[in-house]
């Protein structure tokens, strides 16, 4: 994090991960807004790994979902590089425009990702650690900067399918959405997480948001409430 002390000058980064249904968008575009509002240069970055595009795609061709078109493998590894890709230009740009940049989604989502479909397609856990996947992404992955916060969106696996039915742009399988949440969890790197219980009203939810970022990033001038409920 850089800052040279006044408000519209500072660069840093802020993830925030979770499964589909979270409210990682919903939460992650209030809370650039809510910067913005505070005078910080601050901006949205959805870090997509192209999952939604493929399955439009894939249901054009009559396939169900994006993996019944390019399999598990190979959607991993395009959605691996889409995002590396879509969180490499984030990074850049708000570096150089010394912004803060509002993270939807992170290297971490790609790990969880990897580990979720394997735990999926595994009828034993695997016992070797990371697979090779997983540490082929790392090794992809892991020339980003850690973010100065990442903030964990928690929310029982059936809310966020709820969620994402109720949303009509996607489907998601509830097993999955429990594989990733667990995926998740057992990450290295979850211990580094904030996480907010994000299984409540909007609000209480950008709330404790808005708390953990002006803790971590000690936003002079940022008043967190009283909260507009979004
Ligand atoms: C944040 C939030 C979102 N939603 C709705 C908005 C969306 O239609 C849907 C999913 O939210 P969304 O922000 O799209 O989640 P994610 O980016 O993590 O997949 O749920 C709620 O019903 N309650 C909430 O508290």
């Amino acid at each position: 994090m850089t800052t040279n002390g006044s408000p519209g000058r500072l660069h840093a980064v802020v993830a925030i991960v979770g499964v589909d249904g979270a409210g990682k968008t919903t939460q992650a575009h209030l809370l650039a807004a809510w910067l913005a509002a505070a005078g910080y240069s601050a901006d949205y970055w959805q870090n997509a790994g192209g999952r939604r595009w493929f399955g439009r795609l894939a249901q054009f061709f009559g396939r169900p979902d994006a993996q019944a078109l390019l399999g598990v493998g190979g959607m991993l590894f395009v959605e691996s590089v889409l995002r590396w890709l879509a969180i490499a230009r984030a990074l850049v740009r708000s570096r150089f425009r010394r912004h803060i940049a509002v993270m939807d989604r992170y290297s971490w989502c790609q790990y969880a990702s990897i580990r979720a479909h394997a735990s999926m397609a595994a009828t034993v856990p695997s016992p070797d650690g990371p697979s090779r996947r997983e540490r082929r992404a790392r090794r992809l992955y892991g020339l980003f900067r850690e973010p100065d916060l990442t903030v964990f969106l928690a929310v029982p696996p059936g809310r966020a399918w709820t969620r994402v039915e109720e949303r009509g742009t996607d489907h998601e399988d509830l097993g999955y959405l429990a594989a990733a949440d667990a995926a998740y969890r057992s990450l290295p790197e979850a211990d580094r997480f904030v996480v907010i219980d994000a299984d409540r009203d909007p609000a209480s939810v950008q709330r404790d948001l808005r708390l953990a970022v002006a803790d971590r990033l000690g936003l002079p001038g940022a008043d967190v409430g009283p909260l507009v409920a979004p």
